[in-house]
Order: C-alpha cells, then sequence, then structure tokens
C-alpha cells in the first residue's frame, strides 16, 4: 500500500494556558496541505523500516511509524510489515510530518488488514502519539482545542487560493517554542474571526509564537515581510515555526524569491 502522509498548517494558533500536565491548552484551524511524504507499507516476514529523502534525527525505534507500527501490534494480531518512507516534509518546522506518517501507518495498517478500528479509536491511538497526530487521522479543515488534539467542525474553506510555503532550514524545537510563550486568553473567538474576509485577516489572525520566535531568528519576519511584498492576501508562520506560508488569490511561482529556503507552492483543496 502506498499513501502520502501530508502536511497541516495552523491558520491562528493562540495559546491559551498552561496545564498541570506540562501541556498547553491552545486554540487554532489546522488545515491539510499538499507538501507530502510517501509512506509504502507491504506485507514482510519480519518488521522492518527504512527511510530516504531528508535525514530524520533518532533510529528507526524512535520513528513515529515504528511507534504506530508496534501500538496497534500489541492490541492487533495482523502479519509484520517493511516500512519504507520517503522523507520530503521538513522536520522542526511546525508542518506536523512526523505527526502525518504516524497517522498515515495507523490508517494505512487499518485498510491493508481489515482491522475495524473505529474511527474513535484510531483518534485515540493518535492522540497516544503527539497532540499533531489526531488531526491527520480526520485530514480536514478543523477547529482544534486543548492540546490541538479535540476537534470541532468548521465552515472554512479556501479551495481554489493558491498556498506558498517557505521553510528556511531552521529547526526549531516545539518544547522550547512553547517555553518562550506567556499563555493568555484570546479576547475574540478565533472562529469568528475566520469567517473575516480573507484580506482582513492580516490585522486580526495571529500565531502566538510569532512574538518570541521573531526577535530570535529575524529570518521569519523576513520571510512573512516578503510574501506579504510579492501579494499574499495572509501570510503567518505555521505552529511553532520555522516555516512560513502566503495565500495568495491566484496563483505564483515564487521560486526565484526564496533561493535559500525549501519551497513548496500549489493550490489549497
Ligand atoms: C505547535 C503545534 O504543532 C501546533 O499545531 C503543536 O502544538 C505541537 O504538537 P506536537 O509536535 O504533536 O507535540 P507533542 O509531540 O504532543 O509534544 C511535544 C512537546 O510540546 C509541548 N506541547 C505540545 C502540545 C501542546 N498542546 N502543548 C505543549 O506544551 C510539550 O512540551 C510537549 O512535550
Ligand atoms: N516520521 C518522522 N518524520 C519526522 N520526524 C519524526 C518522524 N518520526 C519521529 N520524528 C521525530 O519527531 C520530531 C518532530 O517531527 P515533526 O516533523 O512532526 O515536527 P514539527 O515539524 O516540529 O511538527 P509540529 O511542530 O507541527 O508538530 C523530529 O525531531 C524527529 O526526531
Amino acid at each position: 500500500m502506498l499513501v502520502f502522509p501530508n502536511a497541516k498548517i495552523n491558520i491562528g494558533l493562540n495559546i491559551v494556558e498552561k496545564r498541570s500536565d506540562g501541556f498547553h491548552n491552545i486554540e487554532s484551524c489546522f488545515y491539510p496541505v499538499g507538501w507530502s511524504d510517501a509512506l509504502e507499507i507491504v506485507r514482510s516476514e519480519k518488521f522492518a523500516f527504512q527511510s530516504d529523502g531528508i535525514t530524520i534525527p533518532g533510529d528507526f525505534s524512535n520513528n513515529l511509524c515504528t511507534k504506530a507500527y508496534q501500538m496497534l501490534a500489541a492490541d492487533y494480531t495482523f502479519p509484520a510489515v517493511n516500512i519504507h518512507l520517503l522523507k520530503a516534509v521538513p522536520i522542526g518546522a511546525g508542518l506536523g510530518g512526523g505527526s502525518s506518517d504516524a497517522a498515515f501507518t495507523i490508517k494505512a495498517l487499518n485498510d491493508l488488514f481489515l482491522l475495524n478500528i473505529s474511527l474513535e479509536k484510531q483518534l485515540d491511538y493518535a492522540r497516544r502519539l503527539g497532540s499533531d497526530c489526531a488531526f491527520f487521522i480526520e485530514n480536514k479543515p478543523l477547529y482544534c482545542y486543548e492540546k490541538g488534539d479535540k476537534f470541532e467542525e468548521i465552515s472554512l474553506t479556501l479551495a481554489g487560493k493558491w498556498i506558498v510555503l517557505v521553510n528556511p532550514g531552521l529547526h526549531i524545537s516545539t518544547v522550547e517554542a512553547y517555553s518562550g510563550v506567556k499563555p493568555r486568553q484570546s479576547e475574540t473567538d478565533l472562529r469568528e474571526l475566520l469567517k473575516l474576509p480573507l484580506s482582513d485577516w492580516k490585522s486580526a489572525v495571529k500565531n502566538d509564537f510569532e512574538e518570541s520566535l521573531f526577535p530570535k531568528f529575524p529570518v521569519l519576519q523576513q520571510i512573512k515581510n516578503e510574501l506579504y511584498k510579492t501579494g499574499a492576501a495572509y501570510a503567518a508562520m505555521s505552529g511553532s515555526g520555522s516555516t512560513l506560508y502566503g495565500i495568495f488569490q491566484e496563483e505564483k511561482d515564487l521560486s526565484a524569491h526564496f533561493k535559500e529556503c525549501k519551497i513548496w507552492q500549489g493550490l489549497l483543496k
């Protein structure tokens, strides 16, 4: 079975409060984007995992695909598999790439071996692997709250708009990014702000990580400014960075603008 675990962006991200378990309650809109890895899962004599493309820190036993496989194998009986991951989505990029690989492994094993795991149970397994992971089980635009792993439907469609994702190659640790932010209750419900026209989001829809990370990494602010200069209707950082995105009304080729960065551009669905 061959699947393509895609990335996400956060549209608006409020860090509301620190929880007693050390995590933070957040509110954000998660939106799938087309930048994807390729994940191949086939039956085999014994479990194996290999990856190509971007080097993933740690050995295969720490990979979220391996963890997803082991978690299901502990509860269900099915053959061993060989997992091959072609890694293309940058790591430590705020795009949830590792979480997506894990969620797609759960979904692929469920489909391949007809395990009949309910959607709720797949979400529970995903939550055990990481806060972002459950979103990729659903993989559609959602308003997310608590750790970012509880959802509500949102009537937001950016289908047909053009998105440019720009990653400067900085690996930002999620733990450190959270520790640099002072949580605050937001004044306006993000769901209400996202009902505004796209052209009004610039002053209204914020990612709380930007305030602490932009002074530390000036290149992030520069990329955001450049995205606005080239005509973005809205530009922001995704998650805890380091990827910035710009949403455009029309198709735009910005590869020449960001020569030093990794870039992905395409249509939103
Ligand atoms: C920044 C976001 O990408 C926004 O979508 C996510 O909140 C991060 O989610 P993630 O990478 O799946 O994070 P996890 O693997 O669950 O947690 C990594 C670390 O990030 C911090 N963390 C994560 C999620 C959250 N809601 N509060 C936190 O404080 C915790 O220190 C945690 O130990
Ligand atoms: N399949 C995988 N792909 C990428 N990273 C993985 C994978 N498995 C485990 N990891 C580990 O997870 C860490 C974070 O990966 P990921 O790419 O999801 O982070 P991210 O871009 O910071 O995402 P976000 O902040 O949006 O959750 C990496 O440091 C890496 O060591």
